[in-house]
């Protein structure tokens, strides 16, 4: 391992990243995590580049008074780093973020920035993937096994017993998984994943990812025994990190859920695409259904679909949806079918290819990835000059470049922030946008 590097310094602001930013004696910028503005604190370093450093705080040499316990200290840096202060401050730090991206671009939002939330900080999240860790015992014979999550800004890991930000019925169902798979003859080495999913109601179903075929590694009376409706063991090719699914080993009950979104039923798989807090992103999509002139009985364009959880919803009967994605537009059609919607059409494709489908004569819901819009879809809307659009956004800083160049023919009509992920530097935010 390389020598560590530390420094002192002082956090001046939260920047959009999630991080406090501060400077280095030498001038170059550091973007730090654990740290809160105000903060004298001792970093270690754990990206260097020429015009600025990432970091870690190791040591709090003089505290904000904004900064409270985190309640996972161990791991929070891992999953959710704005445990180290009160919903209130990150509601406040999120706004600011907002109203910062949009100053920068030069677009002037009509109200003052205001960030949903249900007030719900923990246990919100229906959705864990756990990684493995073990280590030799004290006396070598054999190896430890814990779940574990990866430590920020660097390839080691942490040992955890859950999060607090996950449904408690995952972090439960984690630990008897653990504890099934200390009894048996394997390693964290043959680990991959652990990814635990639940629906609303709780209903928990899980899937092991390993990297060898150890198809027999759990028993079905072992896995009945478990607090899950069900599961896979699923073999994942070593060579990918990711937690992909090579060949399905053994299956034990169905790992298909269901849950319903503003009154509409949507089936999903453990791996498949969903929502992670439902109740927040029922109040968004409420909130844009508002937004949807159904007197008109204008068709819906929905794109950056996903499974299509915003134009099934919300949209009217006439509603196309695109999305780049094959699993989920599969997903998506699996829904489509099922709820009977004739006039509903899912298209396998990336937005920028489907400008055919915008064609001004319609709503549009735009919900991007964290890139923002395409330059091409931007161009079309701006040519085609459908009369609303309906953009919902991970990125204020993309989503206020786009809306900057879409105020060429359109007005901002309303905006909203919602907090998806509290105790998390995610901002989802809202604008509606009338042609002029
Ligand atoms: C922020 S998610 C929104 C998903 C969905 N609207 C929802 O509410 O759950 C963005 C989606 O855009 C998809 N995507 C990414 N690039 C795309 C592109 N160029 N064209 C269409 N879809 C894309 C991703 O696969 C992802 O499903």
């Amino acid at each position: 391992m390389g020598k560590q590097i530390f420094e002192t310094l002082r956090l001046e602001k939260i920047v959009g990243g999630g991080q406090a930013l501060g400077a280095m004696n030498d001038g170059r910028k550091a973007f730090v995590w654990g740290g809160l503005p105000g903060e004298l604190v001792k970093i270690r370093i754990t990206k260097k580049k020429s015009h600025f450093v990432e970091g870690v705080v190791t040591e709090v040499l003089e505290k904000s008074p904004e900064r409270i316990m985190p309640r996972d200290e161990n791991s929070y840096l891992s999953t959710s780093p704005w445990q180290i202060m009160p919903l209130s401050s990150e509601q406040t730090y999120k706004a600011n973020l907002i109203e910062e991206a949009f100053r920068l671009h030069g677009v002037m939002l009509p109200e003052k920035i205001d960030v949903f939330t249900d007030g719900v900080e923990f246990n919100y999240r229906n959705k864990v993937e756990f990684s493995w860790f073990g280590d030799k015992t004290d006396n070598g014979t054999r190896e430890t096994l814990d779940l574990a999550f990866f430590k920020r800004g660097s390839k080691g890991k942490v040992v955890v017993e859950g999060t607090s930000l996950a449904h408690p019925n995952i972090n439960k169902l984690a630990i008897e998984i653990r504890n099934l798979l200390r009894t048996k003859p394997v390693t964290a080495r043959q680990l991959k994943t652990l990814l635990i999913r639940t629906d609303q109601q709780g209903n928990a179903v899980w899937q092991l990812y390993i990297k060898d075929r150890l198809a027999d590694l759990i028993s079905k009376e072992e896995a009945t025994q478990l607090s899950a409706k069900g599961s896979e063991i699923i073999y994942s090719d070593p060579k990918s990190p990711a937690s992909r699914v090579t060949e399905r080993l053994n299956k034990f009950g169905g790992t298909t859920l269901t849950d319903t979104i503003l009154g509409v039923t949507f089936n999903y798989a453990c791996e498949g695409f969903f929502q992670v807090n439902i109740p927040v992103y029922e109040k968004a999509l409420s909130d844009m259904r508002d937004w949807i002139d159904h007197e008109n009985n204008l068709p819906t364009l929905d794109l950056y679909s996903g499974v299509g959880t915003i134009g099934l919803t919300i949209g009217g009967d006439d509603i196309t949806l695109v999305e780049i994605n094959e699993h989920a537009v599969a997903e998506m059609q699996r829904n489509i079918t099922k709820l009977n919607r004739a006039n509903a059409k899912a298209i396998l494709a990336p937005s920028e290819k489907s400008l055919e489908y915008i064609t001004g004569e319609q709503i549009v819901i735009v919900d991007p990835p964290r890139a923002g819009l395409h330059a091409d879809v931007v161009r079309r809307l701006l040519e085609t000059t459908p009369p609303r659009i309906i953009y919902l956004s991970c990125n204020p800083v993309t989503q206020a470049r786009d809306v900057s160049l879409l105020q060429e023919k359109y007005e901002i009509t309303h905006h909203q922030g919602y907090n998806f992920f509290p105790r998390t530097p995610h901002i989802e935010h809202l604008v509606v946008l009338d042609k002029k």
